[in-house]
């Protein structure tokens, strides 16, 4: 069985954070693991407070995972503050972790911030360099790369800036723009565009969590890393278009359209 680790915060509305990295992990047939980095107390419309692990937590639930199931991949969400991305960093390097997808989240959908100021240095400075692949939205990728960011050509320029700094792979994702959904993926010194239909769906809480889940996914399964990127969309989509719509803000999206087999569809209807 292929196996994957997610180190995240926990969304108790369940669309985002860890929740969403289990829910896309188990749809993708990857056994989850997960260490957990806060408790963000939040639902669909806002997040009401954070409550942090203390580093040493951390590094014990990390050198738990690392000792016993080694993770095929490792994915990256939330992690609040820079002593918590100290050790993550130090942890992945000591316990030569591979297949890494780090999430740069910094701001959650419903407009509140995740992270403090000195995270987003020590994110460029630990955990950006031992990232196989980093995924930025266009807000995030303006700030890593220290440009404004107002069309594709800028995308192509911050995400190329983003990968030579850091000697990563760059995922810029288009979920921010208008008109289209067309995320770019840059690496090794090239750029594929994976292009994708604006789905008139509203309720996308969660949908950078799902992407870089679904990614992690693919590449613990031994995919390429375009080929990863690409299905790993095509998963996306499908969850979005299946316009879920719960809660009273920017509601999550459904993975169970992955699984529905197992009790029939009718058993999902109310
Ligand atoms: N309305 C939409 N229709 C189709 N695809 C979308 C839509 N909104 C976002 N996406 C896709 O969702 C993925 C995540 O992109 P997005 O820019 O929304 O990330 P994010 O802002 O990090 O997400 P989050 O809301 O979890 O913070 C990308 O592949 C993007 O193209
Ligand atoms: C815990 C958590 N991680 C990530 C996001 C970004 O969507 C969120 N809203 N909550």
């Amino acid at each position: 069985m292929y196996t994957a680790l997610t180190i995240a915060g926990s969304d108790s509305s369940g669309g985002a954070g860890i929740q969403a990295d289990i829910k896309t992990m188990m749809a993708h047939g990857i056994y989850a693991m997960s260490a957990v980095t806060a408790l963000t107390a939040q639902n669909t419309t806002g997040v009401a407070d954070i409550l942090e692990v203390t580093p040493d937590f951390l590094e014990k639930q990390l050198d738990c995972v690392f000792t016993d199931i080694f993770p095929d991949a490792v994915k990256i969400g939330m992690i609040p503050s820079a002593g918590l991305i100290e050790v993550t960093a130090d942890s992945l390097l000591r316990h030569r972790a591979r297949n890494i997808v780090l999430d740069p989240v910094m701001v959650a959908t419903s407009g509140a911030r995740l992270t403090d100021l000195q995270a987003v240095e020590a994110l460029k400075e630990k955990l950006l360099p031992g990232a196989d692949l980093v995924t930025p939205n266009i807000p995030e990728a303006e700030v890593l790369s220290g440009m404004k960011i107002k069309d594709g050509e800028d995308m192509e320029e911050a995400a190329g800036k983003i990968g030579d700094t850091y000697g990563c792979a760059v995922l810029c994702k288009g979920g921010h723009q208008l008109n289209d959904a067309n995320d770019l993926l840059y690496r090794k010194g090239s750029f594929k565009w994976f292009k994708g239909k604006r789905i008139d769906n509203p309720n996308t809480h969660g949908t950078g969590c799902t992407l870089s889940s679904a990614i992690a996914s693919n590449l613990a399964r031994g995919m390429e890393m375009e080929a990863a990127v690409g299905l790993a969309k095509e998963y996306l989509s499908k969850a979005l278009a299946d316009m879920l719509d719960l809660g009273h803000g920017r509601g999550p999206m459904n993975h169970a359209f992955a699984v529905r087999d197992w009790r029939g569809d009718a058993a999902n209807e109310k």
